[in-house]
């Protein structure tokens, strides 16, 4: 079994809806993330690859898209986009178009959070 992995990074602002705004990230802020993706399988015989890195691309490319320089909030799935919420949301993306969807990691490298959602141990 082999695991490969794809890595995006994407800008974009938003805020978390909290019963006070005591707290700095309930008003709106931005951040930049880093998205990666894993998926594992078995390279298949004849092309060598688990899964073509240039589907990968496509798909990142569309996820990227819908992410980057918006506001996560008005995303269709995301109105509370922590880390959690942003690694569920993504996986949906994925999923219906990936079977061999491991691992999805969203990271703010900035401030040294990160977020793992395991599909396949
Ligand atoms: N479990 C989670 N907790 C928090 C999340 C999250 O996604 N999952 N997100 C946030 C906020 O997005 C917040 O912006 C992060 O706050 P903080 O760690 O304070 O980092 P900042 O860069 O925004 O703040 P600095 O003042 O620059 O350190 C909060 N919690
Ligand atoms: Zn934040």
């Amino acid at each position: 079994m082999m695991r490969i992995a794809k890595s995006v990074t994407f800008d974009a602002a938003h805020f978390l809806s909290l019963d006070s705004d005591e707290r700095p990230y309930a008003r709106m802020h931005g951040h930049s993330f880093r998205l990666t993706v894993e998926l594992e399988g078995e390279p298949d015989p004849v092309t060598g690859w688990v899964e073509d890195f240039g589907d990968i691309n496509d798909a990142l490319s569309g996820i990227h898209e819908q992410l980057d320089h918006r506001l996560l909030n008005e995303i269709e799935g995301l109105s509370m986009p922590t880390l959690e919420n942003i690694c569920l949301w993504v996986a949906g993306k994925l999923q219906p178009r990936f079977a061999g969807l491991a691992r999805v990691v969203v990271e703010r490298p900035s401030n040294g959070e990160a977020c793992t959602y395991t599909i396949k141990p």
